[in-house]
């Protein structure tokens, strides 16, 4: 059986008997960097929180790497989440080391080489950070593990415009686009449309258009937003 990077099959997700998901079949492979776009409330968090294995479907099958998702699968999968997950009392460094701790595939040489450019001292403390240096620290500790899954939840969300384009950067230049699969998700499309590989387009609980990005420009002629678009019609 070849491996699968992730599928899903009719996955149904309920909260209280309300649907977030709503029967979502993906099948994505290819490396490279994956846009899960999608208006508030569509279900972009639940999705990746069932890859990532923090949630179960209500119904439907997921695979990722071939394998039935759990909390253990985070030597497959780094997932950033949307909430702050750094420890106040640590210093960056100390972060660093208690990452390299926790996973086996965690590089504390490039978790250091991304936080010297950022010009982040290990010295500093977490508790010390301006709101864009910890979602900085936060990123670069997510992007120096080795897996073949990154999952970025709205890594954007809340920043300003100079640390959202130094945050894109970062994830451009630290994933490896050979053998990664990045599936970032947001609301804004038209921030990352430049470099995305895959657009999946969610509206309520639905996947709408899941397209390699190269097709749609040059079989199909059109934009991310123009095909967005088109679904909606
Ligand atoms: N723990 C929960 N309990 C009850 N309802 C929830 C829970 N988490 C999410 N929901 C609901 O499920 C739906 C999908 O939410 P989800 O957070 O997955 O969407 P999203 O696309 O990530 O939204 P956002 O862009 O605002 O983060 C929403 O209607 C939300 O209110």
């Amino acid at each position: 059986m070849t491996t699968r990077r992730v599928s899903t099959e009719d996955l149904t997700k309920k909260y209280l008997g309300k649907p977030a998901l709503n029967g979502v079949s993906i099948d994505l492979n290819e490396p490279g960097i994956v846009g899960l776009v999608g208006p508030n409330g569509s279900g972009k968090s639940t999705l990746l929180k069932i890859i990532a294995g923090l949630l179960k479907p209500s119904k439907g099958k997921v695979l990722v790497m071939n394998q039935v998702p759990d909390r253990l699968i985070s030597k497959e999968t780094a997932y950033l989440s949307e909430v702050d997950s750094l420890y106040d009392y640590q210093k960056a460094g100390e972060a660093v080391t208690f990452f390299s701790r926790m996973y086996p595939e965690f590089s504390p040489e490039k978790a250091k080489e991304m936080l010297r450019e950022l010009e982040i001292d290990l010295n500093d403390k977490i508790k010390h950070l301006s709101k864009g240096n910890r979602a900085r620290v936060k990123l670069a500790l997510t992007l120096a593990r080795d897996v073949p899954l990154l999952l970025l939840d709205e890594p954007l969300s809340g920043l300003d415009p100079i640390v959202r384009e130094e945050i894109l950067n970062m994830i451009i230049r630290y994933t490896n686009i050979e053998n990664q699969m990045t599936i970032l998700s947001t609301h804004e499309v038209a921030e990352v449309e430049p470099f995305l590989d895959h657009i999946l387009f969610m509206k309520e609980g639905r996947i709408l258009l899941s397209e390699n990005v190269e097709t749609l420009r040059e079989t199909q002629g059109k934009s991310v937003v123009e095909a967005m678009r088109e679904v909606l019609k």
